[in-house]
């Protein structure tokens, strides 16, 4: 893999697409600056080689130039945490942005304005592309939540540098940390995989199958397990088309033997609120009325000592509803585990939206061995497929 390491800057004008599509409050700040700190060791690669960075990035899904889509909001906050004045123009194209370029020494930083403030960037316009290629020398790409997708800044744009592209440190180290659990986990392998979505999992489990020793199913996807297999599961969410798929997977598990753990008991509530009444049941057996919204004492112990015995773990989504404070144990247990398993030795890695959000609610980030910036993408890699913004620069 050639990375920003490989490649002499010094005096060149470099591209580089960053996903700094980070959330904003209603007073237009910053409220996780993750993104920002992960294209950092990047950015400064390409500035101690005396090169400048031209940023490119999308943030949100703007339909008409929506003010509160505008990158200049960011601005303040990528200074403060790059340690370097960056400097903004209002488009990503045209003669303010040759301009903002032409103006640009060795050592400083341009941000372009909201690359999808065209249509043109998610239709994957090879015009388009070829406009924002003309303002750099190189091609760097570092937005890894993005590179699921096939839009004109992640993808096509490497087209028009065959020998001048590569990729960013965060990419890079992405893609090496996935191959840790994929390809070269030390066994045993573990994947615990939640959430709410048997129908967006399938194909995870599926692809990971091969490579894993324990599955632990948790969340709202047990359900659909528990009632395929005949346990009664009251009022808990479930994917009634999914039952047949759910057994499959049960099938392909043990003829690869594969060990699946369900929950056995969960904490039940009677209605899908954080006010609700609760009650732990055995999961196989909860009262009509009820709703399993977490995993229950028993479950998160038996959770923990698989968890215990594994060298290499992989997390992808809660275990029970842990945005609510009386369902958020079993999510709370789960990561401490994994905190614990990593303090002795293993290697784990927490990927995908809703468990990234857990883990940094339980302040467990530094104590996981690689929390990755992607939700979509981190997913789509799991299903084994080669993201568009990876494959752009390999070819
Ligand atoms: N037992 C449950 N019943 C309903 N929802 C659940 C349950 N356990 C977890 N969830 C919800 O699942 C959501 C995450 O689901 P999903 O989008 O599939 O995961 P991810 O974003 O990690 O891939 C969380 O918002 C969480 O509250
Ligand atoms: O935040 C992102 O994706 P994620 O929420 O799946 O991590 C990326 O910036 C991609 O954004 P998009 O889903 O609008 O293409």
């Amino acid at each position: 893999m050639k990375t920003v390491k490989d490649i002499n800057f010094n005096n060149k004008k470099v591209l580089v697409r960053v996903d700094f599509n980070v959330p904003l409050n209603d007073d237009l700040e910053v409220t996780d600056t993750t993104r920002i700190e992960a294209a950092k060791p990047t950015i400064h690669n390409i500035l101690e080689d005396e090169g400048s960075c031209i940023l490119l990035s999308h943030l949100g899904r703007p339909k008409n130039r929506e003010d509160k889509f505008s990158l200049r909001h960011i601005v303040n906050t990528a200074t403060e945490i790059l340690g370097v004045q960056v400097k903004f123009v209002e488009d990503c194209i045209g003669p303010a942005a040759q301009e903002a370029v032409d103006n640009l020494n060795p050592g400083e930083i341009l941000l372009l304005e909201n690359v999808r403030y065209y249509p043109e960037e998610t239709q994957g316009d090879r015009g388009f592309a070829e406009k924002l290629a003309s303002l750099g020398d190189y091609y760097v790409n570092d937005a890894f939540g993005t590179a699921h997708r096939e839009h004109a800044s992640t993808a096509v744009i490497a087209d028009f540098f065959p020998n001048d592209k590569c990729f960013g440190l965060l990419l890079a180290s992405e893609i090496e940390n996935v191959k840790k659990v994929l390809s070269d986990g030390k066994s045993p392998v573990t994947a615990i995989i939640g959430g709410a979505k048997v129908s967006s999992k399938i194909t995870v489990i599926e692809n990971i199958l091969d490579t894993i020793d324990h599955l632990i199913i948790g969340g709202g996807m047990a359900f659909t397990f528990i009632k395929a297999m005949g346990g009664n599961i009251g009022g808990s969410l479930v994917e009634e088309d999914k039952q047949d798929t759910a057994m499959e997977i049960m099938r392909k598990a043990k003829e690869k033997s594969v060990q699946v753990h369900l929950p056995v008991d969960v904490v039940a509530g009677d209605s899908f609120s954080e006010y609700a009444n609760t009650t732990n049941e055995p999961a196989d057996n909860i009262p009509e009325g009820w709703l399993g919204l977490d995993s229950g004492p028993r479950s998160n112990e038996q959770f923990a000592e698989i968890i215990a015995k594994s060298n290499t773990i992989l997390w992808n989504g809660p275990v029970g509803v842990f945005e609510m404070e009386q369902f958020a144990e079993g999510t709370k247990k789960l990561g401490d585990a994994i905190a614990n398993a990593t303090k002795n030795g293993a290697f784990s890695l927490v990927g995908g939206g809703d468990s990234v959000a857990a883990v940094k609610q339980f302040g467990l980030t530094h104590k996981v061995s690689y929390v990755s910036t992607g939700g979509g993408a981190m997913l789509e890699m799991l299903e084994g497929k080669t993201l568009p913004g990876i494959k752009a620069i390999l070819e």
